[in-house]
Parts: C-alpha cells; sequence; structure tokens
C-alpha cells in the first residue's frame, strides 16, 4: 500500500491524524529526500527520542542513542568492528530454554495503554518483562565470565591473536574514553546483536527464498562458484573461505537485488531538531515523524526502472564485470551518511560463505503449501519461515 501510494504521490505524502493522536508523518521514499535528512543535514535529523522509547530494551546502546551519546559509541565500535570481527563471527544469538529467540521487537501502541500494563506486569508488556529478563540473565553471564578470562589473561600476560568484540571493550576501554561498567557492556553487546544477526538471517533468508524461484540465477551463481575452485579438485561437498568469496561479483549483485527487494530493514525513523523544509518541498517541523521506506525505494520505477519489480543481479554488474556501486541514498538497505551500518562488509562476507555453501553444495525446495510473505515488523521477517525440502547435490 504504502509502494503503491508513494508511487503515485511522487515519492512523498503526509498523514496527519486529530491533534490528540499526535500523528504527524511525512512518509518517503525520495532519494533527495533520504540524502538529506540522512546526510548532508544529518546534525538536524537524529533519530528522537520517539525512536528510542520504541527501543527502550536496547537502553543507551548505538543503535537507538543520538547527538554525543552516539557519536563515541560509533567511533569506538568502527575501530573495534573493522579490526576484530571482520575474520571473526563472534557475535551469538541469545535464545532462551526452549531454543526460542528471545529478543523481542515492540511496535507502538497507545503510550498511556503500556504504561498501565508495564506498571501492572500484564498482557504484552508483562510477557515482554520476562523476555527482558531471560536476555538480561544471559548477558550478565556472558559478561561475567568474559571479565573473568580477561583478568586471567592479564595475570598471566597472555597475548592472543584475534579477540571477540566484548572483550576489545572491556580491554581497551581506557584508548575508547567509553564507561565500560555491566550496563554499558549489557547495552553495546544486545545492540551489536540486534543489528547483527536478524538482519543477516533475513536478507539470507529472502535470498534463498529468490533464487529457489530463479533457477537460471542458481546456475550462474553455481558457475561462479566453480570458476573459484583449484583446477583439478574433484567435485565434492565443500565450503568457500574468504579469500574465494570475496570477489564473487555475481553472488554480491544477487544479494543486493535480494536486500533491494527485501530490505531487513525496511523503514529508517527521523524527528527533526528545528523546523526545515525537504527536498521535495515538504515542511517539517520537531514534532514530525519522518519516515523512509526503504522497502517502497527498492521498488519505485522512476529509481529502478521498469523492471523494478524483477530479480536481477546483472542490475547490479557494471560493462567491465565489476560491481556497479548504488549510492546509499538510491539503495538504502545499510542505511547512509554518518550513521551507515558498521557491519555492511561484515555482513557481506558472512552471506556470501553461508550462501556459497547452502546453494553449492544443497539442491533447495521450497514447499508451495507455505506462502512466503512479509511479517509486519521491525525487520522485515518472512511471515512463515522458509519452509523447504533439501537434497545433497554431492556425495
Ligand atoms: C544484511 C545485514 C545488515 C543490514 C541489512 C543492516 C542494516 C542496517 C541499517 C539499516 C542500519 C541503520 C542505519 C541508520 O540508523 O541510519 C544499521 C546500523 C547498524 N548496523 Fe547494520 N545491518 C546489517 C548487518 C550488520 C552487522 C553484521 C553488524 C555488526 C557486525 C551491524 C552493525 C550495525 C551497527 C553497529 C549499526 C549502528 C550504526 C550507527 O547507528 O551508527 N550490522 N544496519
Amino acid at each position: 500500500w504504502s509502494t503503491e501510494t508513494l508511487e503515485s504521490c511522487k515519492g512523498t505524502f503526509v498523514l496527519e491524524g486529530p491533534w490528540f493522536a499526535m500523528m504527524n508523518w511525512v512518509m518517503t521514499c525520495d532519494p533527495a529526500n533520504a540524502h538529506y535528512v540522512m546526510s548532508s543535514n544529518f546534525d538536524n535529523f537524529p533519530k528522537g527520542p520517539e525512536f528510542k522509547q520504541m527501543f527502550d530494551g536496547l537502553g543507551d546502546g548505538i543503535f537507538n542513542s543520538d547527538m554525543d551519546l552516539w557519536k563515541n559509541q560509533r567511533i569506538a565500535a568502527q575501530g573495534f568492528i573493522r579490526h576484530h570481527l571482520f575474520h571473526q563471527f563472534l557475535l551469538r544469538t541469545i535464545r532462551d530454554k526452549d531454543g526460542e529467540q528471545a529478543i523481542f521487537y515492540r511496535l507502538v501502541r497507545p503510550r498511556s495503554f503500556t504504561k498501565l500494563q508495564k506498571w501492572l506486569n500484564i498482557g504484552q508488556e508483562g510477557k515482554y518483562k520476562k523476555a527482558w529478563k531471560v536476555v538480561d540473565d544471559v548477558l550478565a553471564e556472558y559478561i561475567c565470565q568474559k571479565r573473568k578470562e580477561v583478568n586471567k589473561l592479564n595475570q598471566e600476560l597472555v597475548s592472543v591473536d584475534g579477540v571477540d568484540l566484548l572483550t576489545s571493550y572491556i580491554t581497551e576501554k581506557e584508548s575508547t574514553g567509553l564507561k565500560c561498567d555491566d550496563k554499558f557492556l549489557r547495552d553495546t553487546a544486545l545492540n551489536m546483536i540486534t543489528a547483527a544477526t536478524d538482519t543477516t538471517s533475513t536478507a539470507l533468508t529472502w535470498f534463498t527464498w529468490l533464487v529457489s524461484k530463479h533457477p537460471i540465477v542458481e546456475n550462474k551463481i553455481i558457475e561462479e562458484l566453480e570458476s573459484k575452485i583449484p583446477i583439478g579438485e574433484i567435485k565434492r561437498r565443500r565450503l568457500f573461505n574468504v579469500d574465494e568469496v570475496k570477489n564473487l561479483v555475481y553472488l554480491h549483485g544477487a544479494l543486493c537485488e535480494a536486500l533491494r527487494l527485501y530490505p531487513p530493514v525496511p523503514f529508517n525513523h527521523k524527528e527533526p531538531v528545528k523546523p526545515d523544509i525537504l527536498p521535495s518541498g515538504h515542511p517539517v517541523h520537531p514534532k514530525t515523524k519522518i519516515l523512509l521506506s526503504v522497502y517502497s525505494m527498492g521498488r519505485m520505477k522512476s529509481i529502478w526502472g521498469e523492471d523494478c519489480y524483477e530479480f536481477k543481479p546483472e542490475r547490479w554488474i557494471n560493462e567491465r564485470g565489476e560491481i556497479k556501486h548504488e549510492p546509499s541514498y538510491k539503495f538504502l538497505s545499510f542505511g547512509g551518511g554518518p550513521r551507515i551500518c558498521l557491519g555492511k562488509e561484515t555482513s557481506f562476507i558472512q552471506m556470501k560463505a553461508v550462501a556459497s555453501a547452502l546453494i553449492y553444495n544443497n539442491r533447495i525446495h521450497v514447499m508451495e503449501e507455505t506462502p512466503v510473505v512479509p511479517a509486519v515488523s521491525v525487520v522485515l521477517h518472512t511471515e512463515n519461515g522458509l519452509m523447504t525440502r533439501i537434497s545433497k547435490r554431492w556425495e
């Protein structure tokens, strides 16, 4: 609905509710507006207090902070992610005792009702409280264990090659200038897990579904993978290492195409500090919420052409056979400007390693009985997972 409406409104429309509803939204997928709020006029467009309230469980972590609180964390996280995480996949999904993923996202509900439920510890709020306790307990245990490990290493004066992100924060706290107490470590770990796991797994789910619907694309991915296998190696089940996957152009294009059509984070939220006018001519003020529809942006004929609904990895490859780099205000799946996703490169390596192992070694048949549709959620999950029948390609 939003895509059709945005298409007919030249990329931007205003939603205004009655005064008591506090609903004053500008929804846009106009690249000029995206560039303005994400990059060129970044300082006037923080995520805003309402965003922080929606994700209050994430505490003061990088994902939902603004201004100085965000800036200091960004500098530290940038260094740590780039230097330590690239070759190590150390972020772990937290699961509760039944194996269910225990991170819950909350959609906006009337605030007074939410407060009442919170206070009475009932309904959805009661459920969230229990879920958050699971998350907090697991994180507290993990942080305590990590502190002990770090102390032991310090006493034994052992230096290790390659450390996980949490260790980096504990050991390098002086250089970051951040207060690395347990609360900070809890918020940071949770923000990283939230930012890194569901996004990557959602992208891979949509990618797998799209590839299974396009056998020509599947064959081209296998052909490209075969071109990386050393001559003389017999056909067998195998994994592809970082060096083998990093220059896979066609697979990269196929992943970008999945991320364009099904961006794991389908919206971006901004609240202006001062009144302003967007490049589309729409005035905004501090009570306006700006919703950037990343999902609709990937489906605009004016941006991607008449074939924008088609899954075409070739769209991402230039005449020299290299990856075509699209500006982030057009391909907004990783955000853009000073807040662009810190794990973009890491996630491509991870996704390529998983996708190549999955596709090269298996035939994946998606079951038709269960419809594959997006869930209405902060992360663009598939409503029913992805029911597949998998058979081995090689013995
Ligand atoms: C396909 C996978 C991924 C997608 C689609 C994705 C997308 C995004 C998006 C849309 C944002 C928000 C940008 C904004 O607020 O303007 C973001 C932020 C962030 N991402 Fe990712 N992400 C992915 C994987 C990862 C991974 C693997 C990591 C960690 C290694 C990561 C770490 C972060 C962090 C720390 C932020 C906050 C940056 C900031 O606010 O300054 N992401 N990501």
